[in-house]
Order: structure tokens, then C-alpha cells, then sequence
């Protein structure tokens, strides 16, 4: 919504003589709020005087940038790891985004659902004040696996680190959920919101998210892709296959969700990554 407040002439102008001399939109909303305008209004006068979209001054708003490492993402056409051969098969640029195919083998997938499978239990989201709560918004069964528990999390872990060029330590425990019938995961973001109360308990290890990735471990009969609902993209769960996505704290671009399940089911496992390194110890 832009401003349908009268604009002083001499605001409009400064405005116009700051961002033509260079100066970013971000350093134009800092100094108009120094000098006292609400950020709300400030926002909405300078989308009115530079005809853009608010949305895009919001996005200027935002939270600081991630400081830390990131991630490579991975290039097309295709990676070859340790002799496996990934195949990028979509490349997004905003949000950043990749479809993988053959990123893990049928046998890894089967292995990676019978070991998550006796240790299933409600999946759990962190609420505002950084406490894991059951949340009805997330009605999937999960659970953690430790940094290297296995081998074959250890080869997991240590392909996605490769292709992602970010040390294993920056991930957190690959995490398994399972959707039944009408099962979702609705529209979320995965980076922590600076705004919430209990953003620093969550980010005082590791940081910020800046990267996900979601692996699927098989093919639901019908239904169970991931949406990003700002791009009208859904990725199909494929057995083998992922998506990467990559993004910055208060990237809107990369909201996503789990489509409901509509018969058969669905099995993933998620691997979120840190701007810095998350695990104290890792194993053997
Ligand atoms: O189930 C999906 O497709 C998405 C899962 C997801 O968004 C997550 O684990 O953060
Ligand atoms: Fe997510």
C-alpha cells in the first residue's frame, strides 16, 4: 500500500537527490527515521516517490543479512560426489532454489526410513520463546538423528557437505518426518525471526539458518509435494531426489510448505544449515 498522504516537495526532492547521488534505499529509510518519521511511513513515502513496489522496500527492511559462511549452491547440469553423479534438474534464482534428483540412492532411502521408523514421535516446532511445542500447523510424525550416529549418516552427511561446500559441524542432526493421509506442513519460513523473544536462544549456537535441505525417501501414491506459494512452484516428492533452498534472514521468498498427503505416504529427511558451526562435538 503506498502513501496517499500529501509528500512535502522538499522531502520528495531529497529523496530523489540521495538515491541519484548513490546512497541505497536502505540508507535513505535509516536517515528519514534518525530524523523522526515511523518506519511504516517512511516506507510508504519513499515507494510512492521512487514508484516501487512496497513489497520491495520491505524486503529492504529486513532483519540484518546473515553474517556468517553460506552455502554453494549447486550448479547445473550435474555434480559428481564420490563417484555418485547429482542432477540438478531446476534452478530458481529468488529465492534460491534447486531440485536435485539421485542426490540419495533407493537402498540409503529404505535404510534412512527403517532406522528413523522405531524412533518416530510427534513433530515439534519451536515456539516464540524458544521452547519445542506440538503444534497443529505441523501434524507429521519426526525425529533427530545425531552428527555421524551411523555410517550411513556419516555418508550423508558428508555428500551434502561436499555439495554444499559447508563443513559437516554447520548442520544440524538430519531430522525424519512422516506424513499420513491429510498430514501437511503449512506455509513457514525456516530462518528464525529476529522479532520473536526467543530468537537468541535459538541462534546462541550456530547461528542463523541459512539453508535447507529436504530429501525425499520415497513416492507418495498421490499428493505430499513442497510448495513455495511466492513463486507458484511445487516440487514433486520423489523418491532419491531434494530441494535446496537457500536464504537470508527474512527472505519472504522462501516460504514453503508440505502439501497434504492425499494417499499413500510420504517420508523425508531435512537437513537445516547454520551460518556458523552448530555442533559442539561430532562423533567418531
Ligand atoms: O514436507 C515438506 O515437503 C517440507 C518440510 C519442511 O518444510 C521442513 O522440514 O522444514
Ligand atoms: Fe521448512
Amino acid at each position: 500500500m503506498k502513501s496517499h498522504l500529501p509528500i512535502r516537495p522538499e522531502l520528495r526532492d531529497w529523496i530523489l537527490s540521495t538515491t541519484r547521488a548513490g546512497h541505497s534505499v536502505e540508507a535513505v529509510l535509516k536517515l528519514m527515521q534518525d530524523t523522526g518519521y515511523d518506519p511504516r511511513q517512511s516506507r510508504s513515502i519513499v515507494a510512492t516517490v521512487l514508484n516501487m513496489p512496497i513489497s520491495a522496500l520491505d524486503a529492504h527492511a529486513q532483519a540484518p543479512k546473515v553474517q556468517g559462511r553460506r552455502t554453494r549452491h549447486p550448479e547445473a547440469p550435474q555434480m559428481t560426489i564420490d563417484g555418485r553423479t547429482i542432477h540438478v534438474a531446476l534452478s530458481v534464482e529468488s529465492p534460491t532454489l534447486r531440485v536435485l534428483n539421485d542426490l540419495l540412492s533407493h537402498d540409503e532411502c529404505v535404510a534412512l526410513v527403517k532406522e528413523a521408523k522405531p524412533r518416530l514421535q510427534r513433530a515439534l516446532t519451536v515456539d516464540s520463546g524458544g521452547k519445542q511445542q506440538i503444534d497443529a500447523r505441523r501434524t507429521s510424525e519426526g525425529m533427530f538423528f545425531g552428527i555421524g550416529e551411523s555410517p550411513l549418516i556419516k555418508r550423508i552427511e558428508q555428500r551434502i557437505a561436499t555439495l554444499l561446500s559447508i563443513p559437516v559441524d554447520h548442520g544440524e542432526g538430519l531430522q525424519v518426518l512422516h506424513y499420513l493421509p491429510g498430514q501437511q506442513y503449512e506455509p513457514h519460513h525456516d530462518w528464525f525471526d529476529p522479532e520473536q523473544p526467543g530468537f537468541a536462544a535459538i541462534t546462541a549456537k550456530g547461528g542463523q539458518r541459512i539453508a535447507s535441505l529436504v530429501m525425499y525417501l520415497n513416492t507418495p501414491e498421490s499428493g505430499g509435494g513442497t510448495a513455495f506459494p511466492e513463486i507458484g512452484l511445487t516440487v514433486s516428492a520423489l523418491r532419491g531426489s531434494a530441494v535446496y533452498f537457500a536464504y537470508d534472514t527474512g527472505d519472504t521468498a522462501s516460504l514453503h510448505a508440505g502439501l497434504p498427503v492425499l494417499k499413500g505416504e510420504k517420508w523425508i529427511a531435512t537437513k537445516w544449515l547454520r551460518e556458523r558451526p552448530f555442533q559442539t562435538s561430532s562423533r567418531g
